[in-house]
Formats: structure tokens, sequence, C-alpha cells
């Protein structure tokens, strides 16, 4: 890489603004699959045993309005974090303002900070302002007035262009460096898709359908199949004039999904049939169906039909890209697609298996299934906007060496 990293900067007494993606699953105040702060230490460590002042920043979830922020706070993150150290980290509950600044005034060289959710930003007095994800300058320009240099280490949100990464690189000129992660989820990523063993296969799921669905068409370019499942493969459904019931769909999103199954002749492989609910719990009646999807009911899984057509797509293959569960994989009833998928990739022992993404890394370290994987990566929007080919805003902010 042609960016400075952060073995390039000065660290001794410095107050080192960090970037992470602290974004993981939390379920009653508590932190769930830790791997994507467990990726972060390599670089945390390497600052604070070189003396630095590490001020750390971390989006979680999605905020939208006030009442999103209690759920949201980073200080069960911070527990963890700590524990994973094995030294306290300071939690300071707020983004901007006094307390923060006093905190981080406290510091002593190989202190750790945690500093709340940086899109608490996004709503301010009720309103959904968007600071943060919206990159306002001012807060890009004030994050950065905070420290001395910046560490970039959050690959999984490198697809966004956001205050806390790009805002505060490009008001820190010269001093904003890449961490151990950034580097290495990059150089991992370049080597398996730059010039892929063929044949390529995308695996393509999830519930973040509006933001992914653009990828298909410029992935229809570079791989020899699309499989999609999980809660993308509904948009399609609707988009073919199969019935989806209350399942998963993006209305707006409906005419891409035409244009792309137009495109994609056979390239694309949706499920054949679904394990369907009259409700979203796991304790729900279920039943498998094939096709259309009747009123009252909702696909939160593939069905066994489905696994084993794509099984059949995935068997020959040689490098294989996943993103995005299957189903919903966090209730028991409904984490077998998932898991089977994850099962047979493992099997494909001369194949290059990459996994990425913060819900997907947690399924198959949760079911089980991430040891005979080839990586698992930290980013899953960040992974597929590097298979398109695409310039990554947090990367490209990052200084020349
Ligand atoms: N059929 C479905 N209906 C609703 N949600 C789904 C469905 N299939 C998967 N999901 C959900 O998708 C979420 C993960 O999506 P996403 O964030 O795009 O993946 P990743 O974090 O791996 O990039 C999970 O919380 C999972 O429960
Ligand atoms: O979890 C993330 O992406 P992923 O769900 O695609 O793995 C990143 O932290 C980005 O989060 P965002 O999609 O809310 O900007
Ligand atoms: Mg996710």
């Amino acid at each position: 890489m042609a960016k400075l990293t952060v073995e390039d900067l000065p660290l001794e007494g410095k107050k080192v603004l960090m970037r992470v993606d602290f974004n993981v699953p939390i379920k009653d105040g508590v932190v769930g699959d830790d791997n994507r702060i467990v990726a972060a230490l390599p670089t945390i460590k390497y600052v604070i045993d070189h003396g630095g002042r590490a001020i750390l920043f971390s989006h979680l979830g999605r905020i939208k309005k006030e009442e999103d922020k209690p759920g949201l706070s980073l200080r069960p993150v911070a527990e963890r974090l700590s524990n994973l150290l094995n030294k306290p980290v300071t939690f300071v509950p707020v983004t901007e303002g006094k307390q923060l600044e006093d905190a981080i005034d406290n510091m002593k060289n190989g202190d750790v900070l945690l500093v709340q959710n940086t899109r608490y930003e996004d709503v301010k007095d009720g309103e959904y302002v968007k600071r943060e994800s919206g990159n306002d300058p001012e807060l890009g320009k004030y994050w950065a007035s905070l420290g001395d240099v910046f560490v970039n280490d959050a690959f999984g949100t490198a697809h966004r262009k956001h205050a806390s990464n790009v805002g505060i690189a490009t008001n820190m000129p010269g001093k904003a460096a890449a961490g151990y992660l950034m580097e290495k989820e990059i150089k991992f990523l370049g080597d398996a898709v730059d010039n892929p063993e063929r044949p390529f296969v995308a695996i393509l799921g999830g519930a973040k359908v509006s933001d992914k669905i653009g990828v298909i068409d410029n992935l229809l370019e570079k791989a020899d199949k699309i499989i999609i499942g999980g809660g993308m493969a509904y948009t399609f459904y609707a988009a073919k004039g199969i019935k989806v019931g209350n399942s998963l769909v993006e209305k707006d999103k409906i005419e891409v999904a035409k244009q792309i199954l137009d495109k994609a002749g056979d390239k694309l492989v949706l499920p054949i049939d679904n394990v369907v609910a009259d409700k979203f719990n796991n304790d729900a009646d279920t039943k498998v169906v094939e096709g259309d999807i009747d009123d009252g009911w909702m696909a939160l899984d593939i069905g066994p039909k489905s696994v084993e057509e794509f099984e059949n797509v995935l068997k020959d293959a040689k490098t294989v890209v996943w993103n995005g569960p299957m189903g919903v994989f966090e209730m028991p009833n409904f984490a077998k697609g998932t898991l089977e998928i994850g099962k047979f990739l493992g099997t494909l022992s001369d194949a290059t298996t990459i996994v990425g993404g913060g819900d997907s890394t947690a399924a198959v370290k949760e079911l089980g299934v991430a040891d005979k994987l080839t990586h698992i990566s930290t980013g899953g929007g960040a992974s597929l906007t590097y298979l398109e080919g695409k310039e990554l805003p947090g990367i490209a902010a990052i200084s020349e060496k």
C-alpha cells in the first residue's frame, strides 16, 4: 500500500485518534460476537505499546431518532474491550463537548478511551440531521482537532464517506494512516479476487437490500454465478411476480431487481423453496413452501431444495465470496440454511472461501463452521464494494506515504 501506515506515525506522547469498526451484535446490553473488536486489537496494542494515547471512535447500528440511542450505546463494547486488553478503558458517553475534551486532557501515555457511538451525531434535538453519516464538514474538523494523528483501522466502514473516517482524515493531511487490519483485509481481498481462480461464485444475502442490491450489477461482470439468498431474495421474487407475503421486500428496488434479472440470465440463482413463518419470532408456526408465499407468512430461511441447488452451483467453485446470512440465523429455527451453506463451503478444500460482514462472520462463528474457511473478513458492504472494483472512500482519504 502506498498509504501511510501506523508504523510511519509518531506515537510517543501523542493523542492518537483511531477509527475502528465496533459495529457488533449487542443483545440485552451485552456484546455477542466480538470478532470485530478482536480484529482491531493488534493496532490498538501497537499504539499504546509505543506510548500513544488511543482515542477510539466507532459507530454502532443506525440511529434515526432519539429513541434509538439508549440501545446503541457503545458502553458494553468498552467493557468487552477492557477485558480483551486486560486494562481499563475510559468510556465517554458523549460525542462532543467539555466532558470529552476533559477526558482526553486527562489521558496518560498508553491509556485507551472510547468515544460514544459516532452516529449519536446523526440525531440532534430529535431531528435526523445526519452529521456523522452525511460527513458534516464541521464535525470532521472538530473531531480532528482533538488529536495529533489519525489511524483508520475500520475496514468494515471503509465504503462509507462519514465524518469519523473521511472527515477526520481530510482534516489531518499527512497524518492519517492505515492500521494493520485495514492493510490485512486489502491485501487478502486483493490477492483473492483481483484475478480470482474460476469458477468464481458470489453469495449474497442478509437484510441491507437497498444498500447492496446495486453491487450485483457490477458483480455480474466479475463473477461466474451469483447466488441470492436471505432477505435479499424476496425483492427479486417480487420482481419476478412471485408472491412474497410479509417477507422483507424493498419496494422501491423492485425495478432495479427487474433490470438485474434481465441482464443476468442464468448467472443469478434464486431460492427454490423457503421456510416461512407466521410471525418474526423463533416460536412462530413454520412450513416449507416452494415459490409463492401467501399473505400472513414471511420467508425467514431458505428451504432444503434451495440448499441443494446452491450446493450444486458451489461444488465446482474455486473462489467463493459470501456476504449476508441465508436467513434469520439469530433465531435457531431459521439458522439451518446459513449453517448448511457454511458447512458446505468448509468441504471445498481446494477453493478459496471468503466470508465477509459483521453478521455473516458472527453466523459462521456461532454455528461453528468458521475454521474451515479461508478468510473471515470484518467487512460486508466494504468487501462487496472492493469486489466491484470501486474505490473505498475510507481508504482513499488516508494520507499517501
Ligand atoms: N429472510 C430474512 N428476513 C429478514 N432478515 C433476514 C433474512 N435473512 C437474513 N436476515 C438478516 O440479515 C441480517 C444481516 O444482514 P447484513 O447486515 O446485510 O449482513 P452482514 O452483516 O453479514 O454484512 C441478519 O441480522 C439476519 O437476521
Ligand atoms: O456492519 C457493517 O456492514 P455489514 O453489515 O455490511 O457487514 C458496517 O459496520 C457498516 O455499517 P452500515 O451499513 O450501517 O454503514
Ligand atoms: Mg450487518
